[in-house]
C-alpha cells in the first residue's frame, strides 16, 4: 500500500503516508492529546501479570461482604478483567450496566410463573452488578498507579477523538484516510475513526473474512460504514463490490465459496467470488488420516514434494495454515527432520516453540522473582529435571519464606509450634501469600527441608545459574538473550538433537526488533511486550513473513491478507477446526456484557423471549454465530491459495479417548470433490466403537528432544573417561590440534570475561577534556572508561556554560552562524547567587583586553587526527594578534571561569595545532592564551608543543 500511495502524484509533496494499526493509532492519540483528559502521555500499558496483581490487591482491600460473585479468587479476577474490557470496548459506563441489570431483575421477578431459568438470569444480573462495582475499584486502582490496559487505550483514544479540538487537528493532518480490514474493527475503533474522519475516508473489507468477533470486532461495522461515516447533509456514497478473485484458481475459489455457503446465504451484502478468467484452474487435494501422527507425516512429505516441484526447490511459496498455534510445533519438527527450511510466522507461534519457551521462562524469572510458572518450567524441564517430591518441598519452603516476610518470623525456626503459629496466623489475618510466594527465592534459600541430595545439588545449580545471569540483566537485551541461550546450552542441545537453531534466531530477531523500536528497551518492557502479544494474539505483532526461501507455518488469523502458491490446511477435525466453543451468553455469564448494551448488539442473537423455548433458541443462535465465524476463518484459509490447496484431517488425536469426527469443512470438500468426479487421496474408514486410541500408549513429548542426544553424549563422555584412565598416550589428530588451539583462545576469552581486570579500548575519538585527563592521570581516565559514572551536575559547570553563552552572544556580530539565545542553553537555570556572580564576571570581561577586539572566529568546531586518536572540540575564540617577533599572527583564547590559574596548556596546544592546520596557517604563527576572566589575567604561551610532541604524549611517551 505504501508503494501504491507513493505513486499518487500529489502525495509526493506531502511526504510519507502514515501507516498504523488501529491500536497504535489510539496509543498515539493518547501520547499527543492525553493531557486533555488528564491522562499522562506516557501511561504504561499493563502486562497481563500486572493486571492480575492489581485486581488481586484491589480485591483484598474490599472490606464489605461480597454476596453474589464467585469466591474463587482466580475466577473472580478473570471476571473483573473481562467485564472491564468489554465495558471499555463498547464504551458503556458501569452505571448504565447496573441500570440495565436492575430492570432485568425486576422483569424476572415479575414473570407470571418464575422458572429456574428466570432465577438464573436474575442471579447473573445481580452478580454482574456486584462485579461492576469491583470494575470501578479496579479502574480507580489503575488510575492511581498511572497505568492502563489495552481496552482503556482504545476507549480513551475514542473519547479523545470525540473532542472537537482533537478532531480538528487530525483533520488538518490527514487529507486522505484508508481503512483496511474494516470488518475486523470493534465498536470503540469504529467510533474513534468516525469521530475523526467522517466524509473523507475509504474503508475496505470483506465480511466473509470477519474473524475477530471473539476479540470484540463488531460484525455490523462494514455494513453500517456508509451510514456511520457520512456527515449530515452530504450525499451518501455508493459501495463498490468485488466480483472476482484475481488470486485463487477456479477450483479453489469455487470450493471456498462452497465451504462458506452458509455465510453467503445469510449475507445481504456480498456474493461468492469467481476466479478471474486468466487465473489458473487450481488443484485441490483432500485426505483424512487415521491418526494425527499419520497426518503430520503425510503433510510433511507433501510439503517436500511441493517444494521440489522446482529445481532448485522453492519453499517460500508454501504456507501451512493452522487453527491454533499449539498445533504448529509438530509440523515444524516433521519438516525440519526432512531438512525443509521452516519459518514460524508471528511471535505467538514462535513463543509456543519449546526452546523459545525455555529462554523466555528464564527471562521472565530474571525479570520477576515471582514468575513461578516459568520457574517451575525450568526446574521440572530437561535441564534440571527435579522430581515432584522435591518440588513440593520447595513450594512449601517458598510459602514459608513468603509468610516470614509478613510476620517477621524466622523462616528457619523449625519447631512445630512455630509452623503451627504461622499457619494459624495466616488463617486468621487472611493474608493470601500467593502474591509474594517466590520459587526463585526458595531455590536460593533452601532451608533445612528433607530434599533429596541430588535435588539440593540441582537447586544450587539453578540458583548459581540465575545469579550469574542476574549480573547481566542490564546488558542490551539482545546480548542478554544470547547469554541465556548459552547458559542454557540450548545451542548445543538443539545441535545434538539435530534440530537447528533457526527458531532461536527468530527470537533474537524479534528481540532486536523490539529493542530497535524502543529507545528505553528494558527487560521489563520486553516481557510486557511478549505477554501482551501472547494475550492479544495477532494484535500487536504486525510481523509478516520474511522473503527467505522457507516454508511459512502460521495461524489462519496471521495469514490474513497473505497468499501462497500452495497452501496446506491440516488438522481439519471437528472440535479443532471448527472449534466448537460458543461465545459467553450474558444470561448465564456475569462477566459478559448484555447483548443489548453492546455497540454491535443489533447484529447479534439475543434472548428476546424469556421462555424455555426462547432460551433454547438463543443458545442455538449463539452457537451458530460462533460456528459462522469458524466458517469465515475457513474461507480465509482456503482463499490464501493461488494454485494448489491441500486439506487434511484425522480421526484419532494425540490423547483423546474417543475418535474425532472429520471437520464439516473437510466433509463439505469431499462432497464437492465427488460432485466433480474427484476422490480424496486417503479417507480413513470410520472407527468402530470398540477401538481405542492407538496413540495413547505412545505419547511422545515434544520436549525434551534431548534424550537421544544425552545417550550420545554419555557414550562420548565414557570414551573420554576410558581414554584418560588408560595409560596409553592418546594420539591427537591434526584437526583436533587445531580445535584445541581454538579452544585455548575461547578459554582465554572466557577467563578474561571472568577476570576482575577489565580491558578497555581507548575510544577512537576524544574530546579535549578527555585528552587532558588521559595525559594527566591515565589510570583514572581508564577507570572512568571502564565504569563510566554519571556526573553530578556541578553548578560551576552550569555557570561556566552560562558565561560562555554570554560571551558568544557578546561576539555575535562576528559570528558567521546565527547564535543561540543564551537562555536556550543548558545552564540557563542558574540560581540568583549565580546571576549576581555572572553579572560581575561579565563586567570583568568587558573591562578586560578581549571585549573590544574583533575575533577571527568564535566557538569554532574542530577535529584533528593525532596518531591513532581523533580529537574533537570547540575553540572559544581566535583573534588576530601581534607575535613576540613583531609580525602579525593569531591568538587562540580559551575563557576560564575558575578562581585559580590551573589550566593545562596542553589544551591550547591541541587547539592551536587543530586551528592552524584547519586554516593552513603555520602553527608557529599562532599563540595560545587562557584568559582567567574572574582574575582579570591572561596567560599566553608561545612555546606550545607541536604535532610530533603531541602525538608522542598521546601514545603514552612522557
Ligand atoms: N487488477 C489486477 N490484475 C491482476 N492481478 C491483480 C489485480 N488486483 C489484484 N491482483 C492480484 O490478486 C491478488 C490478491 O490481491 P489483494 O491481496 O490486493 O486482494 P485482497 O482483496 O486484499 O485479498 P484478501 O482480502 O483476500 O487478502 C494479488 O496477488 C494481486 O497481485
Amino acid at each position: 500500500m505504501r508503494e501504491s500511495l507513493r505513486r499518487v502524484p500529489d502525495l509526493e509533496h506531502d511526504g510519507e503516508p502514515t501507516v498504523s494499526t488501529y491500536h497504535a493509532f489510539a496509543g498515539r492519540l493518547i501520547a499527543e492529546h492525553g493531557l486533555r483528559l488528564g491522562l499522562e502521555p506516557d501511561l504504561e500499558v499493563l502486562t497481563d501479570a500486572r493486571r492480575h496483581q492489581l485486581v488481586v490487591r484491589m480485591l483484598r482491600a474490599v472490606d464489605e461482604p461480597l454476596q453474589h460473585v464467585s469466591t474463587h479468587l482466580p475466577s473472580l479476577v478473570a471476571d473483573v478483567l473481562a467485564l472491564d474490557g468489554q465495558l471499555s470496548e463498547h464504551l458503556v459506563e458501569p452505571e448504565q450496566l447496573r441500570a440495565f441489570d436492575r430492570d432485568v431483575v425486576l422483569e424476572m421477578q415479575s414473570q407470571p410463573k418464575v422458572l429456574k431459568m428466570h432465577t438464573e438470569i436474575a442471579g447473573t444480573a445481580l452478580k454482574r452488578t456486584e462485579l461492576s462495582h469491583l470494575v470501578e475499584r479496579y479502574r480507580a486502582a489503575k488510575a492511581d498507579a498511572g497505568v492502563m490496559d489495552f481496552s482503556d487505550q482504545m476507549a480513551w483514544g475514542t473519547r479523545l477523538a470525540q473532542l472537537p479540538e482533537v478532531a480538528a487537528e487530525l483533520g488538518e493532518r490527514f487529507d486522505v484516510v484508508l481503512l483496511d480490514e474494516y470488518q475486523d474493527t470493534s465498536v470503540a475503533q469504529r467510533d474513534l475513526l468516525a469521530a475523526l474522519f467522517q466524509g473523507r475516508v475509504t474503508a475496505v473489507g470483506d465480511p466473509a473474512q470477519g474473524i475477530y468477533g471473539w476479540r470484540g470486532a463488531a460484525t455490523g461495522n462494514l455494513e453500517g460504514f456508509i451510514e456511520q461515516f457520512t456527515p449530515a447533509g452530504v450525499v451518501r456514497a455508493e459501495p463498490f463490490s468485488l466480483a472476482v478473485s484475481r488470486r485463487c484458481g477456479h477450483r479453489i475459489i469455487d470450493l471456498a465459496g462452497h465451504v462458506a455457503r452458509e455465510f453467503y446465504a445469510e449475507s445481504a451484502v456480498v456474493r461468492p467470488l469467481e476466479a478471474a478468467p486468466g487465473n489458473p484452474e487450481g488443484e485441490v487435494t483432500l485426505s483424512l488420516h487415521a491418526t494425527v501422527l499419520d497426518e503430520v507425516e503425510a503433510v510433511a512429505d507433501a510439503v517436500v514434494e511441493a517444494g521440489r516441484r522446482h529445481d532448485p526447490p522453492v519453499w517460500n511459496e508454501i504456507g501451512v495454515l493452522v487453527r491454533t498455534k499449539n498445533e504448529n510445533a509438530e509440523i515444524v519438527q516433521a519438516l525440519r527432520s526432512r531438512d525443509v527450511p521452516v519459518e514460524i510466522v508471528g511471535l505467538t507461534g514462535l513463543l509456543a516453540q519449546p526452546e523459545v519457551l525455555d529462554v523466555v521462562s528464564v527471562l521472565e524469572v530474571l525479570d520477576d522473582m515471582t514468575a513461578n510458572p516459568s520457574m517451575l518450567r525450568l526446574l521440572a524441564g530437561p535441564r534440571w529435571r527435579v522430581g515432584d517430591r522435591d518440588l513440593a518441598l520447595l513450594g512449601r519452603r517458598a510459602r514459608r519464606l513468603a509468610e516470614s516476610h509478613h510476620t517477621g518470623d524466622d523462616p528457619d525456626a523449625g519447631d512445630l509450634d512455630a509452623v503451627l503459629a504461622a499457619d494459624l496466623d495466616r488463617a486468621t489475618t487472611g493474608v493470601d501469600p500467593t502474591e509474594v510466594v517466590s520459587l526463585a527465592e526458595a531455590v536460593a534459600d533452601l532451608g533445612g527441608g528433607p530434599y533429596s541430595a541430588e535435588a539440593r545439588h540441582r537447586f544450587a545449580d539453578v540458583a548459581a545459574f540465575l545469579a550469574r545471569l542476574r549480573r547481566s540483566v542490564h546488558e542490551p537485551l539482545t546480548d542478554l538473550v544470547h547469554r541465556v541461550v548459552r547458559e542454557l546450552q540450548l545451542d548445543v542441545e538443539l545441535d545434538v538433537a539435530g534440530i537447528g537453531t533457526d527458531t532461536l534466531s527468530l527470537l533474537h530477531e524479534a528481540v532486536a526488533g523490539y529493542a530497535a523500536n524502543d529507545p528505553h528497551a528494558s527487560l521489563g518492557g520486553l516481557m510486557a511486550y511478549l505477554s501482551a502479544e501472547r494475550e492479544h494474539a495477532d494484535g500487536l505483532d504486525v510481523s509478516t513473513p520474511s522473503q527467505a526461501n522457507s516454508v511459512k507455518v502460521l495461524t489462519v488469523h496471521k495469514a490474513k491478507g497473505l497468499e501462497y502458491d500452495e497452501v496446506f490446511v491440516p488438522f481439519l477435525a471437528d472440535g479443532v477446526f471448527p472449534s466448537r466453543t460458543a461465545r459467553s451468553r450474558w444470561t448465564s455469564v456475569a462477566s459478559a456484557l448484555p447483548t443489548a448494551l453492546r455497540g454491535d448488539g443489533e447484529t447479534l442473537a439475543d434472548l428476546d423471549d424469556f421462555t424455555t423455548a426462547g432460551d433454547k433458541e438463543y443458545r442455538a443462535a449463539t452457537l451458530r454465530e460462533s460456528y459462522l465465524e469458524e466458517v469465515r476463518l475457513a474461507y480465509v484459509a482456503l482463499t490464501r491459495a493461488k494454485s494448489r490447496l491441500h486439506l487434511s484431517g484425522h480421526r484419532w488425536g494425540r490423547t483423546q479417548k474417543r475418535p474425532r469426527d472429520p471437520s464439516p469443512f473437510l466433509a463439505d470438500a469431499a462432497v464437492w470433490l465427488a460432485e466433480r468426479g474427484g476422490e480424496p487421496l486417503v479417507w480413513a474408514p470410520e472407527v468402530s466403537p470398540d477401538e481405542t486410541n492407538p496413540l495413547v500408549d505412545d505419547v511422545a513429548f515434544a520436549w525434551p528432544h534431548a534424550v537421544v542426544g544425552m545417550e550420545r553424549r554419555r557414550a562420548f563422555a565414557a570414551e573420554v573417561r576410558a581414554a584418560l584412565d588408560s595409560a596409553e598416550p592418546v594420539e591427537v589428530h591434526a584437526s583436533h590440534a587445531e580445535l584445541a588451539e581454538e579452544l585455548e583462545l575461547v578459554l582465554a576469552q572466557a577467563e578474561r570475561a571472568e577476570s576482575t581486570v577489565v580491558e578497555v579500548t581507548l575510544p577512537s575519538t576524544l574530546s579535549a577534556t578527555q585528552t587532558l585527563s588521559l595525559v594527566g592521570d591515565e589510570a583514572a581516565f581508564v577507570r572512568d572508561l571502564a565504569r563510566p559514572m554519571p556526573r553530578r551536575p556541578s553548578s560551576a559547570a552550569r555557570f561556566g556554560t552560562a558565561f560562555h553563552a554570554w560571551v558568544e552572544d557578546h561576539f555575535a556580530p562576528y559570528a558567521q552562524l546565527p547564535l543561540v539565545d543564551p537562555s536556550d542553553l543548558p545552564g540557563s537555570g542558574t540560581d540568583v547567587a549565580d546571576d549576581v556572580e555572572l553579572t560581575e564576571l561579565q563586567r570583568s570581561f568587558e573591562a578586560g583586553p578581549f571585549a573590544q577586539r574583533a575575533p577571527t572566529s568564535i566557538e569554532e568546531a574542530f577535529s584533528i587526527q593525532l596518531g591513532a586518536q581523533r580529537l574533537i572540540g570547540r575553540i572559544d575564540a581566535v583573534f588576530p594578534a601581534t607575535l613576540p617577533d613583531g609580525t602579525e599572527g593569531f591568538e587562540i583564547v580559551d575563557w576560564k571561569t575558575n578562581r585559580t590559574k590551573s589550566a593545562d596548556p596542553l589544551q591550547l596546544a591541541v587547539y592551536r595545532l587543530a586551528w592552524a592546520e584547519q586554516h593552513g596557517v603555520d602553527p608557529a604563527r599562532v599563540l595560545g592564551s587562557f584568559h582567567y576572566v574572574r582574575l582579570g589575567e591572561t596567560v599566553t604561551y608561545d612555546d606550545l608543543p607541536g604535532r610530533d610532541a603531541l602525538e608522542r604524549l598521546l601514545a603514552g611517551e612522557r
